[in-house]
């Protein structure tokens, strides 16, 4: 008798998906990005047990949740710390971060800039609509100088908005790209692109709320492929280059724009260590 060991089943999207039905508003762009980041997981066939998804606090923040993979709710502002402690554990696991704009870059904007620079092997995915969606719409470091719609800020905020692509640039990203949320099947060839691409990535979303800035259903008319007359996957390698594309970006660019060649962070050990041990890499 001749028994041949079956074929593993190949992992579907929905294998990917949690049970849980997600308690965003109706239209809300996190609703697109979740399937991306579903997709792209499907896409890369990862064993579940070995992808981790760490969030922050905000509704862009319940993301993992609403998948079968590994997921940690952490802190508001946290995820990025959160994240660097697990790879630097797991180097083994894929872990992704995702989260809002005002957690990774309000909070969480002094470890934005020091995960940028670590370079440790991780991928973060921002869903930035401009505002704080959870708390009920205060104005975020990426909301317009003159957006009147918060009581909180009549006049609107008054200061200049974060830049979170030219300071992923600056601080050392080697990976950084702008996605949209109307636009879920480029924005899973990003994820895919970034996982596979060593170091850190950011994946800087535009992704609408629609409760608290409904104007920016008007994103998927703003929307273009590109930076600076590149093709959506044509990321330059350099990263004079990359500036001078972004000199040209009006904010509605998406695609790749940097691919860097920086080797991602290693643990100075692969034996396994204390907490402490982990914690003297990045005293720094
Ligand atoms: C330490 C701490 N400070 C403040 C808050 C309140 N808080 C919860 S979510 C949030 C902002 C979320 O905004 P964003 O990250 O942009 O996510 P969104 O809801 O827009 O997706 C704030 C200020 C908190 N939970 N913890
Ligand atoms: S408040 Fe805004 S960000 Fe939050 S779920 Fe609703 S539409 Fe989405
Ligand atoms: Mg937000």
């Amino acid at each position: 008798m001749n028994i041949q060991t079956p074929a593993p089943q190949a992992l579907t999207f929905a294998d990917y998906k949690s049970d849980l039905k997600p308690v965003w508003c109706p239209g809300c762009g996190d609703f697109s990005v979740l399937s991306a980041i579903t997709k792209a997981l499907a896409t890369l066939q990862l064993p579940r047990e070995d992808v981790a998804l760490v969030s922050g606090i905000g509704c862009s923040s319940r993301i993992p949740a609403y998948t079968s993979v590994y997921g940690f709710h952490s802190v508001h502002g946290r995820a990025l710390p959160v994240a660097t402690g697990l790879k630097s554990a797991r180097p083994d696991l894929t872990v992704l971060v995702a989260g809002g704009d005002g957690d990774g870059f309000s909070i969480g904007g002094n470890h934005f800039l020091h995960a940028c620079r670590r370079n440790v092997d991780l991928t973060y995915i921002v869903m930035d609509n401009s505002v704080y969606g959870m708390t009920k719409g205060q104005a975020s470091p990426t909301t317009e100088g003159d957006w009147t719609g918060s009581k909180l800020t009549p006049e609107g905020p008054g200061v200049a908005e974060f830049q979170p692509l030219e300071i992923a640039l600056s601080a050392g990203a080697n990976y950084i790209a702008r996605g949209f949320s109307g636009k879920p099947n480029e924005l899973t060839k990003l994820i895919c692109d970034a996982v596979e691409h060593p170091g850190f990535s950011l994946i800087h979303v535009l992704s609408p709320c629609v409760t608290f800035r409904p104007e920016q259903r008007e994103y998927k008319t703003m929307v273009h492929d590109g930076f600076g007359g590149a093709a959506f996957d044509e990321g330059t390698p350099d990263r004079r280059e990359a500036f001078r594309r972004l000199m040209d970006d009006d904010g509605y660019s998406c695609g790749v724009l940097f691919k860097g060649n920086t080797p991602a962070f290693k643990p100075q050990t692969d034996a396994p260590r204390t907490i402490e041990e982990i914690q003297g890499d990045f005293i720094l």
